[in-house]
């Protein structure tokens, strides 16, 4: 069954289509990846779904729920969360103090019975440290709850930003590049994380990413755009099979190299 569906959808930039007349249907569960050359329209797409530009065209419905005319909390309210390709850590808070940032939208203690410190906000306040210490242990970092964010090497600050994403308890979990300047020792438990959290926490997840080792391993289907175009889409043999994927992406060599 298809989770988020898109329809036509479409979006320019002054004379610029970024986005053109683009189709999906993302099964639930299933873990999906969007590739495509520099400026294809990838993230554009993304921040067409989570509510940060508004399509000129199109619908996008998650669950048969339009997404359309909502503003980004609305959405991430309907369960969508998402990480950036440039990280959005707060730098000088802890990992876990980072989780329980992310956590706030789903605490409901008020305003006046946090300041008198009542006893069922300290027992909210304690679950949360609890269960962003969790999310800590999922993405491997619960030794490093103490330290900042910014003393964190790569690798690890990226999962510590899928680890604040779960931490809004998403149905579906958006990575923009989420192995971007990543070593392959990082890469490869980043590609082990990927697929735990989608089974563990029963995700739908898409994915931007350049590095076709890793979209290939854990994609279900791919989905590829070139000039905000849809030129491709299905299972990772097909794509990499696929002529005119390789003539606008992958190149020649794709299949020769081992993808
Ligand atoms: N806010 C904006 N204003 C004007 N043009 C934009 C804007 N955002 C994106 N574009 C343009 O839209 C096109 C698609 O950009 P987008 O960032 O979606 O591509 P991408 O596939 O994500 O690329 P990359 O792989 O480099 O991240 C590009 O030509 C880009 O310059």
């Amino acid at each position: 069954m298809s989770l988020l569906e898109l329809k036509g959808v479409t979006k320019q930039f002054g004379g610029l289509t970024a986005v053109n007349q683009v189709d999906a249907a993302i099964k639930q569960g299933s873990i999906t990846a969007i590739i495509g050359p520099n400026g294809a329209g990838k993230t554009t797409l993304f921040n067409l779904i989570t509510g940060i530009y508004k399509p000129d065209k199109g619908s996008i419905t998650l669950a048969g729920t339009s997404l359309l005319n909502r503003k980004p909390n609305q959405i991430a309210g309907y369960g969508i969360a998402r990480t950036f390709q440039n990280i959005r850590l707060f730098k000088e808070m802890t990992a876990l103090e980072n989780i329980l940032v992310g956590m706030h939208t789903h605490l409901h203690s008020s305003l006046i019975s946090t300041l008198l410190r009542l006893p069922s906000v300290r027992k909210e306040e304690d679950n949360a440290a609890r269960h962003a210490y969790q999310l800590l242990q999922t993405v491997g970092l619960a030794e490093k709850c103490n330290e900042q964010a910014k003393n964190l090497p790569y690798g690890e600050q990226r999962r510590l930003e899928i680890a604040r994403a779960l931490a809004t308890k998403p149905k579906v979990l958006f990575l923009d590049e989420p192995a971007a300047g990543m070593n392959p020792k990082e890469t490869k438990v980043l590609t082990e994380l990927i697929i735990q959290v989608r089974d563990d926490f029963d995700l739908t997840i898409i994915l931007i990413e350049h590095d076709m080792k890793l979209v290939m391993k854990i994609s279900e289907e791919i989905i590829v755009l070139d000039y905000g175009q849809k030129i491709a889409s299905g299972n990772p043999d097909e794509i990499r099979t696929n002529p005119r994927v390789i003539e606008a992406y992958l190149g020649k060599g794709a299949v020769r190299n081992g993808l």
